[in-house]
């Protein structure tokens, strides 16, 4: 059975709860799955994964969580070749940079070797009955991937 690994950042709660969408989905598709907050683990933890999900929101002006930086900064020094990946992110169509985090994510995941399993994401606030249309088949999409 394959091993779908959610990490999260989330301050009020929304991101939080878009992984625990993503991760009740995958685990109806037969997935063993973990989800974890992003203080909590290694980058590395991603390598006995085989579908690696990261989840965060986007603060400041467009940047990372503070809470994040440290696993965003390993990850890029992984091997995760073989492995899926996909990025989901909530934030706020008031600022500028719309989840700029997760766009920051893929760029890093890119670096990891790993496969781009699903299109990433993007929630305004809370996830609504679309979102969560979408973040449905987003599991799908993964888990579809893995063959
Ligand atoms: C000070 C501050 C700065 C923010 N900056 C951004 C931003 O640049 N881009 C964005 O999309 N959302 C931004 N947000 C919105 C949050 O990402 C959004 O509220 C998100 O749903 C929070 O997720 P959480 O509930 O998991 O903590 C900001 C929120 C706060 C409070």
């Amino acid at each position: 059975m394959a091993l779908a690994k959610i990490i999260y950042a989330s301050m009020t709660g929304n991101t939080e709860e878009i992984a625990d969408i993503v991760g009740q989905k995958l685990e109806e598709l037969g997935h063993d799955v973990e989800i974890d907050e992003c203080t909590t683990v290694d980058a590395s933890d991603f390598e006995g994964a085989d579908i690696a999900i990261v989840a965060t929101y986007t603060y400041g002006d467009g940047d990372l969580p503070d809470e994040i930086v440290d696993f965003y900064e390993d990850l890029a020094d992984l091997d995760l070749s073989g492995k899926i990946y996909g990025v989901i992110g909530s934030g706020d169509t008031f600022y500028d940079y719309f989840c700029k985090a997760v766009d920051d994510f893929e760029e890093q995941f890119a670096q990891t070797g790993a496969e781009k399993g699903a299109e990433s994401v993007k929630v305004d606030l809370a996830a609504e009955d679309e979102d969560i249309k979408k973040l449905e088949a987003f599991a799908e999409t993964l888990s579809a991937k893995l063959g």
